[in-house]
This record gives C-alpha cells, structure tokens and sequence, in this order.
C-alpha cells in the first residue's frame, strides 16, 4: 500500500482502515487527521497514529476524505495546498469532484468518488467508484485494492451514478436495519422477548442474503420458492402488499438520489 492519509477518522474511516490492516498492510503507511479524542483513541488501539493536524514527515501517495459533507469545504480550505499531486478519495456522500478541485485549491487534482457501506466493518461492503480521466492504471488499483480490502467494488463511468449508488448500497443497510426493525416487532408482538426476536429476524436476513448471493436463481424466484399456494407466506406478502410496502422502499430510494443531488448543489 501506499502511504495513505485519511482525514476524518471516524465510523467509515475506521472500518476501511480495519479492512486494511486485516489484509496484512503496515499500520505504519497510514495517518489520520481527527481532532477527536474518541477516534483517536480507537485508531491508536489498532497501531494508527492520528493527529489534529496535517502529520509532519509524511508524505501521503493517496488521500482518503472522511468528514461529514458538511465539514468538506472547511477541510479542504483548511489542507487543499498540502495535497501536491496525490490520488484524493473522497467517501462523502453528494461531495462533486468539481466541489472537491475548487475547495482544494487543486484544479487538476486525481480525485475517485467513493460511496462505500457500513458493512465493510464486517468485511461485506459494497463500494461504488468514479475515477476522473486522469486517474492512471496504477491510481485505479490503488483506490480498487483498498475498497477491495473491506468488502466488494462495483466501478461506474459517470459521476452521477455515485449518488444512484448512494441511494440503493451506501444507504441501504439503513433501510435493511429498517425492515429488521419493523419485522423485530412483529416477533415481540407475537409473544418472543427482544433476544429471541433480534436472533429469529438477524438470522433470516443473514440467511436469506447468503441463500441469493450464492443462488442463479431471481429474486423474485427466491421468494416464490418461499410462498406455498395458499399458504402462510402468501398471507403474509398480501398484507404487505396491501399496505403498500414494495412503494415505498422504491420512493424511499428515489428520496435518497434526490438528497445526494441537493446536498451536492449545497443544500
Ligand atoms: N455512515 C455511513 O453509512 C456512510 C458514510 N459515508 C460518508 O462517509 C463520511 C464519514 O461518515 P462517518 O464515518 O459515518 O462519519 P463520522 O462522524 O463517524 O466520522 C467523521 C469524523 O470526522 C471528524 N472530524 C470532524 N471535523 C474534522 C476535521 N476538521 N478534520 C478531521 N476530522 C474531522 C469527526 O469528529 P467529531 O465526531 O468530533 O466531529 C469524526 O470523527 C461522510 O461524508 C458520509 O457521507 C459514506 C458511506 C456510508
Ligand atoms: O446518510 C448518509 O448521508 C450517509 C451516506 C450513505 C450512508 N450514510
């Protein structure tokens, strides 16, 4: 790995950096920028050293923007001058590349859009990414192998699909967590206590995802493989139905592109 250089050492950070270490790269070539005593603390506990400030004697290849969106603008005003010529990664989500240049100061600069997941803390994340044109071969396996290193890496051709991306598998497990919830409840109101509910809905979600990663099969054909004529899951997919369920996931995804388009145009 290159040096690598992350400014924002929080939850994403840290799982990506986890997935690093766990593939066997020096702590050593990484640095954090995070004024918090939390994340500094738990990043010293894996071998990382992080500071509140640009890192003396370090000189990053690649570096990996981790603030909130809202942070961004500050961020790079504050250390655009110091990036030189390395591979920028932003993780934020409606951050443009566009927005990324002109904060920094560096409008030439080699910048890959990322959006990854909250499931590269396990190992199972899913990174969408968009390199600009001139991003070279090499750039392009860097940024791959780390997002490889915490899960899977879709590429995509066009900037905009980041949001898209955003919207379905950077925010999806919150919607999953979602489902998980409201089906937790239908446990709890069937009689189960909250540890018999959480283990019932964790693994039939756990397994469920594992069956449809594994399997040629459809969606759709999973689920039909499910539902007996007649039966209970049949009952209980026409009660969703009835309420609607399947629209408002779609226009809950479609609500989310439209939040990563307006945080991208500064809302
Ligand atoms: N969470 C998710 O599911 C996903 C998030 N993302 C994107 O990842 C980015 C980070 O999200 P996440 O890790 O969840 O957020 P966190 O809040 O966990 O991490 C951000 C970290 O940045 C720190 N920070 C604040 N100001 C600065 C600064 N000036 N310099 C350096 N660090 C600073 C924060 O400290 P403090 O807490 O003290 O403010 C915090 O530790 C966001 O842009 C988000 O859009 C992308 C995909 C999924
Ligand atoms: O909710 C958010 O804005 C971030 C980006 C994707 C997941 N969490």
């Amino acid at each position: 790995m290159n040096h690598t250089l992350f400014i924002g050492g929080g939850n994403m950070a840290f799982a990506i950096i986890g997935g690093l270490l766990a593939q066997g790269e020096d702590a050593a070539q990484c640095r954090v920028i995070d004024p918090s005593p939390e994340a500094s603390r738990k990043l010293n506990a894996l071998g990382i050293e992080c500071s509140a400030d640009w890192p003396e004697n370090f000189a990053p290849e690649v570096v990996v923007l981790a603030v909130k969106p809202q942070m961004m603008k500050e961020v790079l005003q504050a250390h655009g001058a110091n990036l030189g010529d390395s591979l920028i990664i932003s993780i934020a989500a409606g951050v443009s590349v566009a927005q990324i240049r002109q904060w920094s100061g560096q409008v030439d600069a080699k910048v890959v859009r990322c959006m990854p997941n909250t499931p590269a803390l396990v190992g199972e994340g899913l990174s969408g990414l968009y390199f600009t044109t001139n991003c070279d071969g090499e750039d392009r396996e860097e940024a791959t192998a780390i997002f490889e290193s915490c899960g899977k890496v879709v590429v995509v051709d066009d900037e905009s699909s980041i949001n898209a991306i955003t919207a379905i598998s950077g925010s999806g497990p919150g919607y999953v967590f979602y489902l998980m919830e409201a089906l937790a409840e239908g446990a709890r109101a069937l009689g189960f206590d909250e540890s018999q509910a959480n283990l019932l809905v964790s693994q039939t979600f756990l397994g469920a995802a594992t069956l449809a990663s594994q399997s040629s099969d459809s969606f759709s054909t999973l689920r039909e493989k499910v539902t007996s004529t007649g039966g209970t899951t049949f009952a209980g997919l026409e009660a969703m139905r009835a309420h609607a369920v399947s629209l408002g996931i779609v226009e809950g995804a479609k609500a989310a592109m439209a939040r990563a388009e307006e945080l991208q145009n500064g809302a």
